[in-house]
């Protein structure tokens, strides 16, 4: 927790002739907010506390990393899993679920343990509360390695799990085989790049079914190939169960279909491309070809039975399912922490649109399962978009059949803001700012495949001082985008200013009147939401990202036009459902509670910041304004205001228990610095 500035002598001051021992006087309240120092009532004020520098890691405090026990070699640990696995503590998964040494197929030959005794004599005490799956009337799925198994009832049978509460958007394993082996076939995409005189990086591979990949691996030509995003934070979310898609399930529930006031007629123009790749070149004998393909084309399919392409010259013609995005509340896609069961306690505290984290459309179309799992979605999303990221049209179209195919979602978001540089280096993000006729076809092919709606992310630019959304945002809806979110800054910029919101309005001025335009930036409270709706009303609505983060009840703030003084056993009940949530998604044995923990941690890197509302003598409290250390309230108040890693442990232990030996935690997006929040 930051200080309040001391007071410190001017350097090279000369001599002092009469020594003042009165201290400074107090700022008032207005010149702390105006230095962008919260102003917290003097009676809660206290000195910084003092923190211990753990030996290993060098800094405990602050969001540092947090070893608990010694630290291990990678080989160590290597071993240690080797042997874990054979342990008396790895019990075969489905000798726990149905407690029978018998169920493993695998008898004998099996890796992991079967002896039951053992397991059970090892096995930590239970965690306080009830299994999330018992309180649902439904069968644990972990059966005997529940950490709540004192808890589970006899006389429950598997059929009893009520269709309506399951997750959707698995991936399933045939999919999953079809994209390994480079056989899915993208008929869509693929006619809209010809149509467009687009280059189809992946035409060669589709047609020479990649019989010979031993590997699984699909290569696509004009995209990332094996991207590995290793340094962006991923989901550890587990495999989905192999399940077939059932895409009736979760159909839009507030989508209405109608159609779209028709677009002017813009004949594709010859692509300047600005890399030198090649990819997005005129193709003039593609063009050729469009004559034939404009009437329609029977295109023999693979994975599925032969299908009719019915291929859009037009983009204008096509009835677009529409979404009124107007004055509904809108949760930001948020990596890492935006995940499933974040989202789902936003829907309880009155967020009316969610968007999956950004997923990369290279590792979509390769189906990797940890990518897939960002596409999940809870039936509590009711209007739930997912949001791709890449940076050529073939394989954001293809992305966009894939995902419109396999998956239940109300609409496709493009990210065209993010700032990270692995993703800048490839072209996508934020890069794509600096090339306006990328964006252009990446936004017709990719609109013109699918019947739901396509939105875009930006920023206002990619270097400071050289906006650009204004120019996108007059033509984007002829390109085929119902929807533009502007982030109020550049990338170059990342979080160090206040989001310029009259550039957003002045971009929403220049928006043609069928285009949504949702603007993004330090919405904090229901004040800030209600200023950006009355101060333009061509702003559809604000995007909510930190601000959920640090307080998600904001959602119910807005709602009920109120600034909440939430009392701190209201916020750990809050958190409670976060877990309760979090362990029906990534389960409720070991691995599961500390999945939950570890995205608990991550979050409560973002709630340290929030000040309650009766601690400041200025409401409501703003997103740049630095705390100066202070005191809550009670206990668990000032415990919730700490900014140490090991406080929010100690928060986690006390709603998931004590944390394994060796415990680690360093937070990913390291919040609490300011101007360094990387990501988005
Ligand atoms: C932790 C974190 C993760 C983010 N992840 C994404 C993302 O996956 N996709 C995206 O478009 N923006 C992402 N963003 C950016 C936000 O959606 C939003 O544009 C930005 O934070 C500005 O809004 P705010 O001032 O309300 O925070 C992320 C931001 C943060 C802080």
């Amino acid at each position: 927790m930051a200080a309040t500035a001391p007071a410190t002598d001017p350097p090279n001051s000369s001599p002092a002739v009469t020594i003042d021992a009165s201290p400074p006087p107090r700022p008032t309240p207005e010149e702390l907010v105006a230095r962008a120092v919260a102003p917290v009532k003097p009676a809660f004020l206290r000195p910084p506390p003092v923190r211990e520098v753990p030996k290993e890691e060098g800094k405990a405090g602050g969001g540092g990393a947090v070893v608990t026990g010694e630290k291990k070699s990678k080989r160590q640990l290597k071993r240690e899993r080797q042997q874990e696995k054979k342990s008396t503590s790895h019990l075969c998964i489905e000798v726990g679920k149905s407690g029978n040494v018998d169920s493993c197929k695998y008898g004998t030959s099996c890796r992991f343990s079967h002896d039951i005794d053992a397991y059970l004599a090892q096995k930590p005490a239970d965690l306080e509360g009830t299994c999330p799956f018992t309180t649902l009337g439904q069968l644990c799925p972990y059966g005997l390695t529940c950490r709540f198994l004192g808890t589970h009832k006899d006389n429950l049978a598997p059929q009893n799990q009520s269709e309506g509460n399951h997750e959707r958007n698995p991936l399933s394993k045939d999919i999953q085989k079809l994209l390994w082996k480079n056989k899915y076939k993208f008929p869509k995409a693929s006619a809209q790049i010809k149509l467009l005189g687009l280059k189809d990086g992946n035409k060669n591979k589709a047609e020479a079914t990649n019989d010979d990949n031993p590997d699984g691996i699909c290569e696509l030509n004009g995209d990332d190939k094996t991207e590995s995003l290793s340094s962006i934070p991923v989901n550890v979310e587990p495999d989905p169960p192999c399940k077939e898609i059932d895409n009736s399930e979760g159909e839009p529930l507030v989508v209405n279909s109608v159609g779209v006031e028709p677009r002017p007629l813009k004949k594709s123009k010859v692509e300047v491309d600005e890399t030198q790749n090649g990819t997005g070149v005129h193709d003039n004998e593609a063009e050729f070809e469009d004559l034939n393909l404009s009437n329609g084309l029977k295109v023999s399919s693979n994975n599925q039975s032969s299908c009719r392409v019915d291929l859009i010259t037009t983009p204008h013609l096509r009835e677009k399912k529409i979404i009124d995005f107007r004055e509904k509340l809108y949760l930001a896609p948020l990596t890492t922490v935006g995940n499933l069961p974040f989202r789902r306690l936003c829907k309880t505290l009155g967020a009316d649109i969610t968007c999956g984290e950004m997923a990369m459309c290279t590792n979509l179309l390769q189906g990797q399962a940890s990518e897939w799992a960002l596409l999940r979605r809870h039936p509590s999303e009711d209007l739930f978009g997912v949001q791709i990221c890449g940076p050529y049209p073939d394989t954001v179209a293809r992305t966009v059949e894939l995902v419109d195919n396999e998956c239940s979602i109300d609409f496709i978001d493009i990210n065209m803001g993010c700032p990270i540089d692995i993703v800048v280096n490839k072209g996508a993000g934020s890069s794509l700012l600096t090339k306006p006729m990328r964006i252009k076809s990446i936004v017709q092919a990719a609109s013109t495949v699918t019947e739901k709606p396509l939105t875009v992310k930006v920023r206002t630019a990619f270097f400071e001082g050289r906006n650009r959304a204004d120019s996108i945002v007059s033509d984007i809806y002829d390109w085929g985008s119902s929807a533009i979110t502007i982030h109020g800054r550049s990338r170059q910029q990342r979080y160090s200013k206040l989001a310029d919101w009259d550039y957003i309005y002045q971009c929403a001025q220049k928006a043609p009147d069928y285009l949504h335009v949702i603007g993004n930036g330090d919405v904090f409270s229901f004040t800030d939401w209600n200023k950006h709706v009355s101060d333009c009303s061509k702003i559809s609505t604000c995007m909510i990202a930190r601000g959920a983060l640090i307080k998600p009840w904001l959602f119910t703030e807005i709602k009920e036009q109120r600034h909440w003084d939430i009392t701190s056993g209201e916020r750990l009940n809050i958190l409670k459902d976060f877990v309760h949530f979090g362990l029906e998604h990534w389960g409720c044995d070991s691995k599961g509670v500390e999945t939950t923990r570890h995205f608990l941690l991550e979050w409560l890197s973002y709630t340290c910041r929030y000040i309650p509302v009766g601690l400041l003598d200025v409401i409501p409290q703003r997103l740049n304004w630095r705390p100066p250390s202070y005191y809550g309230r009670d206990d668990l108040e000032t415990l919730m205001a700490s900014d140490s890693a090991a406080d929010w442990i100690r928060i986690s232990e006390m709603l998931l228990g004590k944390v394994p030996e060796g415990f680690t935690f360093a937070p990913k997006h390291k919040s609490n610095a300011y101007d360094r929040a990387e990501n988005g």
